[in-house]
């Protein structure tokens, strides 16, 4: 694996919350609604004695509960928990049908999915919006945030559905089985009478190392032969996303997490580049912003019926997999996702190895020659049409 820096942590050093510091920068959270500010300044996490809920208070018809650094709950008034036996309303028009998860920060220098957090939360605090389905709110590696990189040790994105069990000791490997179990517990026990009828929702925010010629996508994670779900395919397009990558595979990303575990409809959403925290034009991502909020206040969004021409759609071929340190990535580092290449371009050489293109249109996202060993250097894409 990578090791882009040598401060490596066996153990996070947890803040207890009963601590001075703690409770004035909770305190001043409640008040002001800044996620980030609290989520840097606590980075590792911290610790609750005592209770369970210590950390929650109210805002309009919702109960807003910290579970961790980043991790935020929102639960409608009138859903009922495992760990809070309130009353169970009796309004069957309010009643929620879905549970939805948007993560943000899973790579810790991708700042503008951060920044979308952020003004949903700030609005969830200041009561401009009424949470009605069940939500999880996550900026994911606040010490990757704090250092300005990807991820501190490993890559974050590589280890759900249990692979963080096969690495050593560091930050990601905790907060992989942190994060997969806060989500679990969401998707399972946490809310809703009658689970069959609810639906599943996980959108995973990122932003891309490199400019892309389509500047939005979303990687839709492999279905194992479930059909794609063009309902989804067009609230993506109305979040200004159209251009679509089917995935080949199991992986070890967020999405694939809670779509192959809890059924959920879920996207790796790619929303531009990567830029430092401040400089991204918030107006960019107005639609996604629109709709995620819309949707966890169970407003209507009005969804354009899928249509293989409003979409750039591509199937994933497989990847170009780095296997040894002599790996040459032949692409270079000005070149744009989703560039083409003719058929037979040398892209990628490892020890006496070479890839070549062998398919018309067949183009490159993600390439990257800076990963560990054994992970993926670039994704090969071809265009395709969904029937
Ligand atoms: O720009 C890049 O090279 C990476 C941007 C990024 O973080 N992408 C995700 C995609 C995850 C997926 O394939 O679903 C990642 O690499 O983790
Ligand atoms: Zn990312």
């Amino acid at each position: 694996m990578q090791h882009n820096n040598t401060h490596t942590l066996a153990k996070p050093e947890l803040t207890d919350i009963t601590a001075d510091n703690f409770i004035k920068a909770y305190q001043h959270f409640i008040e002001q609604g800044d996620f980030i500010s609290l989520t840097r300044q606590f980075d590792q996490g911290f610790i609750q004695t005592g209770v369970a809920n210590q950390l929650s208070f109210n805002v309009k018809k919702a109960k807003v509960s910290l579970l961790d650094t980043g991790v935020l709950l929102i639960q409608p008034e009138n859903v009922k928990s495992a760990s809070d036996e309130a009353e169970l309303i009796e309004d069957s028009s309010a009643t929620p049908s879905k549970r939805i998860v948007i993560s943000s920060g899973i790579h810790g220098n991708e700042t503008a999915p951060i920044e979308i957090v952020q003004q949903i939360i700030s609005d969830i605090i200041a009561d401009k919006i009424q949470v009605k389905h069940p939500t999880l709110l996550i900026m994911g590696n606040p010490v990757a945030m704090n250092i300005g990189k990807r991820f501190q040790t490993d890559n974050l994105n590589r280890l759900f559905s249990g692979r963080h069990k096969s690495i050593a000791p560091c930050f990601e490997k905790y907060r992989a089985e942190k994060l997969e179990r806060y989500v679990s517990d969401f998707f399972t026990t946490s809310q809703g009478a009658d689970s069959a009828t609810i639906t599943h929702y996980h959108y995973d925010l990122h932003t891309a190392i490199r400019s892309s010629s389509y500047e939005k996508f979303a990687i839709y994670p492999y279905q194992a032969g479930k059909p794609w779900d063009k309902e989804q395919l067009s609230f993506m397009a109305s979040c200004d996303v159209n251009t679509i990558l089917f995935g080949h595979s199991p992986t070890g990303t967020f999405s694939y997490f809670s779509s192959a575990h809890f059924g959920a409809h879920a996207f790796t959403v790619e929303l531009g580049k990567v830029k430092p925290f401040g400089q991204n034009n918030m107006a960019d991502f107005r639609a996604i912003t629109a709709n995620l909020t819309a949707l966890i206040s169970d407003e209507d969004i009005i969804l354009k019926p899928f249509n293989n021409t409003d979409f750039n759609l591509f199937e994933a071929l497989g990847d170009i997999t780095k296997e040894s340190d002599d790996f040459t990535l032949l692409i270079g580092a000005e070149v744009s996702n989703f560039t083409d290449y003719p058929i037979n371009t040398l892209l990628a050489t490892d020890q006496g190895n070479e890839y070549r293109t062998t398919r018309l249109g067949e183009s490159v996202v993600f390439p990257n020659a800076n990963v560990g060993k054994g992970e993926r250097a670039a994704l090969i894409i071809v265009p395709t049409e969904l029937t």
